[in-house]
């Protein structure tokens, strides 16, 4: 093998986790764009693997909701691939992405209004009814405020209930990653807690999460790995606590999150 093929073949090489397992999703120098000619995303790459809940931040306009919005078949991708389990799933359409097992949570108009909680659920599973009984029970176990209120209209809900009927119907399908974009916008502080809390076991029941949001400083806490985005790349990587100390990040994102997150708030 020459030099040369050595470099690409290093360059295009799957990565692996500590245990030796293949990213879940992964992203490879995503270019898209929503107007003719003006790339959003421009060479951006991410890994997710098995059992991973990570974090995006970055500037106001940086891409992260087109990212999110293009591994979810919502904005046309331009130039790179995505994989799922290895599969080339690169410009599928959403619903064939739910079908395989992608679930996606919208930043707004998250609900539908009209619909009771359970109405909502069911939306969330009508490719395949008949598991209805048995994926609401574990809805359920894991929002078990939802349970006693399941004839509520949703448009009657607060934005932090809302937010996790919009969570539970992602997840009626039992997806392996979930894409959530901005899962504490708008809410109270103690309502984003909950909701990041929220996130957190969802991962722990085994569901691999990319979450983009505003809040930086929680999210770093919370995430395993999280990825900077700017001007449509990635340009920064590592676990939450990496960059949250990396004076680059911090200097150019993050003012005075190292401080905050040694102080443990
Ligand atoms: N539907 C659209 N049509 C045209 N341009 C869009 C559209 N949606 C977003 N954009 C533009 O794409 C750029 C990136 O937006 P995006 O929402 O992905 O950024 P973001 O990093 O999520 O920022 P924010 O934190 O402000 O939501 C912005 O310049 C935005 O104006």
């Amino acid at each position: 093998m020459s030099a040369n093929e050595a470099a690409v073949n290093a360059a295009t090489a799957i990565p692996r986790d500590a245990a030796g397992r293949e990213p879940v999703l992964r992203a490879t120098n995503l270019d898209a764009g929503y107007l003719p000619g003006i790339n959003i995303l421009n060479g951006c790459s991410i890994d997710v693997f098995p059992g991973e809940l990570i974090g995006i931040i970055g500037p106001n306009g940086a891409g992260k909701s087109t990212l999110l919005k293009a591994l979810f078949g919502l904005v046309k991708i331009r130039g790179g691939n995505v994989t799922l389990h290895g599969e080339d799933i690169t410009g599928l359409k959403a619903n064939k992405l739910v079908q395989m097992g992608v679930g996606y949570v919208p930043q707004n108009n998250n609900v539908f209004p009209s619909l009771t909680i359970e109405e909502n659920l069911q939306m969330g599973l009508f490719l395949r009814p008949k598991l209805l009984k048995e994926r609401l029970a574990a809805i359920f176990e894991i929002f078990p405020l939802l349970t006693d209120r399941s004839d509520q209209r949703a448009g009657s809900l607060s934005g932090g209930e809302r937010q996790s009927v919009a969570m539970a119907r992602a997840l009626m399908m039992d997806p392996s990653v979930l894409l959530l974009d901005e899962p504490s916008a708008g809410l109270s502080p103690v309502r984003q807690d909950e909701t990041f809390l929220r996130t957190r076991r969802i991962n722990k029941t085994g569901v691999s999460i990319v979450m983009v949001e505003q809040n930086a400083r929680r999210c770093l806490q919370i995430c395993d790995r999280g990825y900077v985005l700017d001007q449509g790349t990635d340009a920064y990587t590592g676990t939450g606590r990496e960059l949250a100390d990396d004076p680059k990040v911090i200097e150019l994102y993050l003012g005075t999150l190292a401080k905050d997150v040694e102080d443990g708030k």
